[in-house]
């Protein structure tokens, strides 16, 4: 793969990072358009408490100078703000502690005590998995990696992956059509329409009057102690043609992108096109028939397969949804057994999101802008940014 990143950092560590490698020299890489893409990933209705202490911004390290990419990895940093409140828990060097007493941190402006070991594995967490997998008796160490907070490095990376996306006209946005029963329908108005109100939406909802539901919603079930899932969809511009490939399993863009995008924690769905409705449809009515005209070259009057056919971009604006589901940490506690004594217990939770579906689509969009900046640089290579739109050029001239 020419194009790769990594991330580390744990939830309540010093902070996260990213190096992201193989990004092309002479890429314009605009520093605010990160932190605004970490300010809306933080952003949403139904949020906890943890947003209220975080101001997420990126600390570029290298591989970028006087705003472009110098062909070298590019390193990144976000520092999480709430590391000074569990400097003692999370010290690299010194325990805060022998047994499992009690300590105090400092959560959500108040002095609270928790226990020094995490021996309780929340239901719908990597906790139980994680510590047997890894022989941890102390769940910590497993929850603070599994924890979507890694989200935020995801979401830096995908914006310097947008940063190359912009000089072919590739824009991606992410709206939310559902959370828990309240559903809105996937609005009929182009890009720009969308976007523009989904960046003024506190829900990223189309629909106002849904979205005031859904707003609603989330206020009666947290009164209630419980969590919201949600449905996202994630829309872009026309793509090139030929992104991906039909040759081999591991090159088809649909299967690469499904990947990406279930690998953000909690999401467990991902439908290409309108799939699910497809299914239960037939082969005439299913299939986007192929028209052309000398303005428009080959065109679909109907984009039900979601941009993708045969695992390659079509030319057509991808269309993805993905299934996100409800909150695992409960205020409402539900049953689970301590990995120590192995009786059982009733978890019990401090801070948590509500439902965090339009942050999972701000994450969503990086994922995709990743994949995209992968098949772009698969496809028309090259080390300098100028190179590659040399060859995008000559490949639009065949056509
Ligand atoms: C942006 C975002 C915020 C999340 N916030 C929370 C949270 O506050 N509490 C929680 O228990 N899970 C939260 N999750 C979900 C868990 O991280 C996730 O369910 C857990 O790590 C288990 O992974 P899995 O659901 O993919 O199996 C969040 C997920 C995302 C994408
Ligand atoms: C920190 C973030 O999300 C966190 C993801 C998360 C989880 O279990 O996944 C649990 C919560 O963290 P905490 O336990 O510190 O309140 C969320 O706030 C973030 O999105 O930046």
């Amino acid at each position: 793969m020419v194009l790769s990143f990594k991330t580390a950092g744990e939830s309540h560590g010093k902070g996260l990072m990213v190096i992201i490698d193989g990004m092309p020299a002479g890429v314009k890489v605009d520093i605010d358009l990160i932190n605004k893409k970490l300010g809306r990933r933080q952003g949403g209705y139904g949020r906890g408490g943890r947003m209220k202490i975080e101001k997420d911004k990126v600390e570029v390290l290298s591989g970028i100078r006087c705003g472009e990419t110098i062909g070298s990895p590019v390193g990144l940093l976000i520092y999480n703000r709430d590391w000074e409140n569990w400097k003692k828990v999370m010290s690299p060097v010194t325990r805060p502690g022998v047994g499992n007493e009690e300590i105090s941190i400092k959560k959500d402006g108040k002095i609270k005590k928790i226990k020094r070991v995490v021996t309780r594995p929340r239901p719908g967490h990597a906790d139980l998995a994680g510590a047997l997998k890894y022989n941890q008796s102390d769940i910590r160490n497993i929850l603070e990696r599994a924890s979507a907070r890694e989200t935020a490095a995801r979401t830096a990376a995908g914006a310097v992956a947008q940063a190359l996306l912009k000089y072919f006209d590739i824009d991606i946005i992410s709206h939310v059509i559902q959370i828990g029963e309240v559903k809105s329908s996937s609005p009929e108005v182009d890009f720009d329409t969308l976007k523009e109100r989904i960046l003024k939406s506190p829900l990223n909802c189309y629909d106002k009057k849904k979205e005031q539901e859904m707003i609603n919603h989330i206020d009666k079930i947290k009164e209630a102690g419980d969590s919201l899932g949600g449905v996202i969809e994630i829309r872009t511009t026309p793509l090139p043609v030929g992104l991906g490939s039909h040759v081999q399993w591991d090159r088809r863009l649909d299967g690469r992108l499904a990947q990406a995008l279930i690998s953000i924690p909690a999401i467990k769905g991902v439908e290409i096109g309108t799939a699910f409705d497809n299914a239960g449809s037939y082969g005439s009515r299913v299939h986007d028939e192929i028209f052309y005209s000398k303005e428009k070259g080959f065109y679909r009057k109907t984009n039900r397969a979601g941009g993708l056919e045969g695992g390659i971009t079509n030319g057509e604006p991808l269309i993805i949804r993905l299934a996100m589901k409800p909150i695992p940490t409960l205020y409402s506690p539900l049953q689970s057994v301590d990995i120590v004594t192995k009786k059982p217990f009733t978890a019990s939770v401090e801070r948590s999101d509500v439902t965090a579906v339009p942050a999972a689509g701000v994450v969503a969009e990086a994922m995709v802008s990743f994949i995209l900046a992968q098949a772009i640089l698969e496809k028309f290579g090259g080390d300098h940014i100028d190179e590659i739109f040399d060859n995008y050029k000559r490949f639009l001239d065949k056509m």
